[in-house]
C-alpha cells in the first residue's frame, strides 16, 4: 500500500523530526514505526471497527494513533514525553476523533479516564508499540485493572512476545506465561523486521494479541497464593518440582507435607514446572492452599 501523505513514511518522518528538531531518547524506548503496511497490519489484529474505541500508549508523532483514527470511532493515547505533544497537535490536526493523554502509563488511572471518554458499551482495544522497556509492567496493570477492553494488541520485543505466548514444555514456558494466558487468550500475529522502525531496534520485535478472557481458564482459590507458587516452581527451572517447593515452602510444609500434596494433586515430584499446564498449577495450589 503506498499513502504518502501518512506520518508513517521514512521522508515524512524525517521532515516532522527536523522540523521540531526532536532528537529521540533511548530511555523511553523511542523506536518510531515508518512502514503503513505493518501498521494496517497490527490495526487489523487489533480487530478495530468503526464502532470502536482504540487506546494507544506511546503515540511517538502519531503514526500509529493517525491508522487508529482512520479506522476507530475515537482514540485515546497516553504519552510520557512532553516535547511530543505541539508534535502530535501538528500531524493529528486532521483527526477530530483523537485526545492525548500527557501521562506516565504506569501512573495512570486507565479505567477512569476510559469512563470519561468511551461511549458505555463500546467495545476498546488496546493497540500499541509498546516502550520496551516495561513492556511487562505496562501489560500485568493493565490486566490486573480488569478494565473493560476486549483486546491488546501490541508490538514488543520477540523473545517476549514469545515467553507470553509460549505453551508448556515450550523453552520460553514460565510463570509470565500463565499470569497473562490466566487472563488472556495470548497468540503472536506477526514476526517485524528491524526496517520498519526509526531508529532499528537492537533486538527483535513481533506482534501479540491478547484477547481478554470473560473467566479465567482455571478455578483458584486464591490468586495471590497460585501465583506465588507457579512462581516458586519455576525459580530454578532445572530442578524438580519437589525441589522448587520444598525450597519455597520450607517455612511453612516439610518435604512429606510436600510430596502427600504432589500426591494428591497427581503430579510426579521429578516433574519440571516447565512440564505442568495452567490447570495442573491450578489443582496443585488448591490443594496446597487448604492445607495453610
Ligand atoms: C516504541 S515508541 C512508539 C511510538 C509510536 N507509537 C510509533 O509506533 O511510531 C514508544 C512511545 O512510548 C512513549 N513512552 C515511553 N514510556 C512511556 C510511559 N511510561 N507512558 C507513556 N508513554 C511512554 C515514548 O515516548 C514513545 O513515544
Amino acid at each position: 500500500m503506498s499513502d504518502t501523505k501518512a506520518i508513517a513514511t521514512p521522508k515524512r518522518t524525517r521532515e516532522i523530526l527536523e522540523k521540531y528538531g526532536f532528537s529521540f531518547k533511548k530511555s523511553l524506548g523511542q523506536n518510531f514505526l515508518i512502514d503503513v503496511n505493518t501498521l494496517s497490519n497490527i490495526v487489523e489484529h487489533a480487530g478495530v471497527t468503526a464502532e470502536s474505541g482504540a487506546i494507544e500508549i506511546g503515540p511517538g508523532i502519531g503514526a500509529l494513533t493517525e491508522q487508529l483514527a482512520r479506522k476507530a470511532d475515537q482514540v485515546l493515547a497516553f504519552e510520557i514525553d512532553q516535547r511530543l505533544l505541539p508534535i502530535l497537535d501538528d500531524t493529528l490536526s486532521d483527526y477530530d476523533n483523537v485526545r492525548i493523554v500527557h501521562q506516565d502509563i504506569l501512573k495512570a488511572n486507565v479505567s477512569e479516564v476510559i469512563q470519561d471518554y468511551f461511549h458505555e458499551g463500546q467495545p476498546v482495544h488496546v493497540v500499541a508499540n509498546l516502550p520496551y522497556y516495561i513492556t511487562t509492567p505496562i501489560i500485568m496493570n493493565l490486566l490486573m485493572a480488569r478494565l473493560p477492553i476486549e483486546s491488546i494488541t501490541v508490538m514488543i520485543q520477540k523473545e517476549v512476545a514469545e515467553r507470553i505466548a509460549a505453551a508448556p514444555n515450550n523453552k520460553s514456558y514460565g510463570s509470565l506465561s500463565i499470569a497473562i494466558q490466566y487472563y488472556t487468550e495470548a497468540k503472536v500475529v506477526m514476526d517485524v523486521p528491524k526496517t520498519v522502525f526509526m531508529p532499528q531496534p537492537n533486538v527483535g520485535s513481533s506482534v501479540l494479541r491478547l484477547t481478554m478472557r470473560e473467566q479465567p481458564p482455571v478455578q483458584v482459590e486464591n490468586e495471590p497464593f497460585f501465583f506465588d507458587l507457579v512462581r516458586a516452581s519455576f525459580g530454578q527451572r532445572r530442578k524438580t518440582i519437589m525441589n522448587n517447593l520444598s525450597r519455597h515452602f520450607k517455612d511453612r510444609f516439610d518435604k512429606d507435607s510436600i510430596r502427600q500434596s504432589l500426591d494428591e494433586a497427581e503430579i510426579d515430584e521429578k516433574r519440571r514446572g516447565e512440564s505442568l499446564s495452567m490447570e495442573e498449577f491450578a489443582t496443585l495450589a488448591n490443594v496446597f492452599y487448604r492445607k495453610l
